[in-house]
């Protein structure tokens, strides 16, 4: 049988934290990976589906388990505050009136430019107008979870806030099983933006519709008073006592948690995502990360969107991810360089409902990266922590995503990046000028 793409002579990371093998072949068929060995059992290529990859380390695409892509228009917008000044008076005003159908593709295809450049080959968003989302992450050869937000205010793809479910649901309808390549999913913004019915009302249609549900949960020490409940219950109660917190639910941020909210996730199969620029630099906290894995709790790793990071890249989350983990204990040990891959890879996508990918094996979907090894700071490459802790997404030469080269050479093959500059110039001077006539909010001289 022709095999639809070779990759020969590469240094090949299988598994995190695994041995590398060096001068090894990866042969793809109709995406998938069909089979991997030492260079001396590789079969005869078709001449013109042969990517010589020496000096080369191969890996799995890297899953960015939390991301909202068209924000890279708010990029650099709104630094330096703390997450409730951050999203009230900058970006949700921003949002309003910058957010549109044109601005989501187009920001978006932005996004994934930048994430195919760095290495990510699957996302999982959460926006609004999320057809458009869809769209724009299908046309740029990415896999992705898109997941359509919900608030109980007027959106800007949904003026009518009691009209947000029902187009989730609209959305849900046109994109269940439309790309083998996109998975649509329901995003209740979080416990102090939705109400209780309303979050009821969201995990219901995601779990009636197989898809999942994600949400950002217990961000700041502030949510806790946000959410309105005689009890004192904290986010994660607060969604248990709903009946929402299961094994379809997805935490992002999970940040201020007590041991009994952590019991309660472990209990109820609920997945976490780690977003650690994002809540460094909105001061929100430090997630316990080591103590959500210690309890088998599932753990992926996001940057959140780009103006909360302001980096879309997840070998730099993977690093700080690792470090930041250290502090708190002053242990080395708390969070390894190996689990940490492993929550950007295939953890990530466990988390986000995808779990064949991340790994490179035979049968699993060919999402796959390429490293340049001959760079002062990989050389030499004893093991794989090397990849969390020296590499950066600029190190990436060549991005598969479903057996299609979407990026070789660090050439983006998928998009015409020409064309988004374009498009996106017009739409970045609208919001200039809207930043430049708002009264500026005070900042605290010290
Ligand atoms: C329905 S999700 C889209 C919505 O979420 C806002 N957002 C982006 N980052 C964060 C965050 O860290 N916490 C809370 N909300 C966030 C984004 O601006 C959209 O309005
Ligand atoms: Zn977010």
């Amino acid at each position: 049988m022709a095999n639809d793409l070779l990759i020969t002579n590469c240094s090949l990371l299988s598994e995190p934290g695994g041995v590398i093998g060096h001068r090894s072949f990866v042969e793809i068929g109709a995406g998938r990976i069909t089979a991997i060995g030492p260079m001396s059992s590789s079969p005869e290529p078709a001449k013109d589906t042969v990517i010589d990859a020496a000096g080369k380390l191969l890996l799995p695409g890297l899953v960015n388990a939390h991301n909202h892509c068209a924000m890279t228009l708010f990029r650099g917008l709104a630094d330096d505050l703390e997450l409730a000044t951050w999203l009230k008076e900058h970006i949700f005003p921003a949002e309003a009136a910058h957010v549109n159908p044109e601005m989501v593709y187009w920001c978006t295809l932005l996004a994934a430019a930048e994430m195919i450049r760095s290495g990510t080959t699957t996302v999982a968003d959460g926006y609004f107008f999320s057809g458009q989302a869809a769209r724009a992450l299908h046309d740029a050869g990415m896999r992705a979870v898109v997941a359509h937000g919900i608030v109980d205010f007027p959106a800007p793809s949904v003026p009518d806030p009691s009209k947000n479910v029902t187009t989730v649901a609209a959305f849900l309808d046109q994109w269940l099983g439309r790309s083998p390549r996109i998975t649509p999913a329901v995003f209740a913004h979080a416990p102090y933006t939705c109400s209780p019915q309303t979050l009821r009302r969201a995990k219901e249609l995601a779990d009636q519709q197989g898809a999942r549900f994600f949400i950002h949960l217990a961000e700041t020490q502030a949510e806790q008073a946000l959410i309105i409940d005689p009890q004192g219950s904290t986010p994660v109660r607060h969604l248990a006592e709903l009946g929402i917190l299961d094994e379809n639910c997805v935490c992002v941020h999970a940040v201020w948690l007590d041991d009994y909210d952590l019991d309660l996730l472990a209990d109820s199969g609920a997945a976490v995502v780690a977003c650690p620029h994002s809540n460094l630099k909105l001061a929100a906290g430090i997630a316990r990360i080591p103590d959500l894995l210690g309890r088998g709790i599932s753990v992926g790793i996001g940057t959140d969107g780009c103006a909360s990071n302001n980096s879309l890249d997840m070998f730099r989350e993977m690093d700080l991810l690792a470090k930041i983990m250290k502090l708190r204990p002053l242990d080395a040990t708390a969070l390894p360089a190996s689990a940490v891959l492993r929550c950007g890879t295939t953890e990530g996508a466990r988390v986000i409902g995808l779990a064949e990918v991340g790994t490179v094996a035979v049968g699993a979907p060919a999402d796959l990266i390429m490293l340049d090894q001959r760079s002062p700071h990989l050389t030499p490459f004893y093991s794989g922590d090397l990849l969390v802790y020296a590499a950066a997404g600029s190190d990436v030469t060549t991005t598969i995503i479903d057996g299609t080269v979407v990026m070789h050479d660090r050439q983006i093959l998928s998009i015409d990046l020409a064309k988004v500059y374009r498009q996106v110039a017009p739409l970045s001077e609208g919001v200039r000028r809207f930043a430049a006539h708002r009264p500026k909010p005070a900042v605290p001289v010290r």
